[in-house]
């Protein structure tokens, strides 16, 4: 069963020069990777009296969104309030969860000062997606820009996304600069680096790109922005988190991991984080590690919690991850 943590302490990762021989002979089994994702939660099954506390760690572990293009000021303080006290005070009160806020918010750059100013004193880090997003089909020097703007003002977590053509042309080295030069414009901020995996064609190519993301500094990769046509699934997330096990096994470092769009259930929720914990253990799911990228998941949850506390949960989702 998670536990509750504490509010986000990630270690910086320091990074490696681009080492091309440590994908040479890597070999993804798609159909292994499928098969394997689609078994997932039969294979493992969450005790029904456990399953709020996972779905409360998925709270913690939430990167709050909105990333939409009729975004305001307004729908932002709304947002922040939430991660604020993201659950109704009388589930807050019937769980004894007094203090529990999201992992992040996550915004336009725009708004990020907005964001700032609404969590200012809870410790609710405020991310800001940027460098071109959702394409990044952009000249790197606005993109770079476009960094420094979201830092300026006050972002902690900078969501970057990858130019696609570097790694649909095999062109790594301009993959490993990008993205290293993106970290250097980060300064002090966390970069999650967004792969767009839905736009990458193979899991071969997914997991490529997470170690030379990895390699040129990215303190956390992520699936999706949301706004492909396939966003994350657990295939692709198993595939990144083998990487991120490799990249672990020869640098000692801990890197994160961000599933991001389409995911709307508390089934969902619990589905990534069983993938954590069997992939990579418990530190995994702690927000230090984990996020899940999500605009519309909180409400789910919300309402199982609430049958939890009802009595009516058991009844309902008994077979919530069968
Ligand atoms: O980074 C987070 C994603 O953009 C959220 O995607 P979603 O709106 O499908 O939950």
């Amino acid at each position: 069963m998670p536990e509750i943590h504490a509010l986000p302490n990630i270690a910086r990762n320091p990074g490696v020069p681009l080492q091309l021989d440590w994908f040479d002979q890597i070999a993804v089994n798609t159909p292994a990777a499928e098969r394997r994702a689609a078994t997932l939660t039969t294979r493992r099954t969450v005790k029904k009296e456990w399953q709020a506390a996972w779905l409360v760690n998925a709270v913690r572990c939430m990167d709050l969104t909105t990333l939409a293009g009729d975004d305001t000021p307004e729908r932002v303080r709304r947002l922040c309030a939430k991660a604020r006290s993201p659950l109704a005070d009388h589930i807050l009160d019937g769980l004894g969860l007094a203090g529990l806020t999201t992992g992040a918010v996550c915004v336009y750059p725009t708004l990020v000062s907005t964001a700032v100013k609404a969590l200012d004193g809870t410790g609710v880090p405020v991310a800001s997606v940027a460098t071109g997003f959702p394409a990044g089909l952009m000249p790197l020097n606005l993109r770079l820009a476009e960094i420094l703007y979201a830092v300026d003002h006050g972002a902690d977590e900078i969501d970057i996304v990858i130019t696609r053509a570097h790694v649909l042309d095999g062109n790594w080295s301009a993959l490993y600069d990008e993205v290293a030069e993106m970290r250097e414009a980060c300064g002090a901020a966390h970069l999650k680096a967004i792969l767009a995996t839905g736009d990458l064609k193979t899991l071969r190519n997914v997991y490529k790109a997470s170690m030379v993301a990895m390699q040129a500094g990215a303190d956390f990769i992520k699936t999706s922005t949301g706004k492909e046509g396939v966003n994350a699934t657990l295939p692709v997330s198993l595939v990144m988190a083998r990487a991120l096990r490799d990249y672990g096994a020869r640098t000692g470092q801990k890197i994160g991991f961000k599933p991001a769009g389409g995911m709307k259930t508390a089934k969902d929720a619990i589905a990534w984080q069983i993938l954590m914990k069997e992939e990579l253990g418990d530190d995994w799911l702690k927000p230090d590690l984990f996020r899940l990228g999500a605009s519309s998941m909180l409400a789910d949850i919300e309402r199982q919690l609430e049958h939890h506390l009802t009595g009516r949960y058991a009844a309902s989702s008994r077979h919530a991850i069968a």
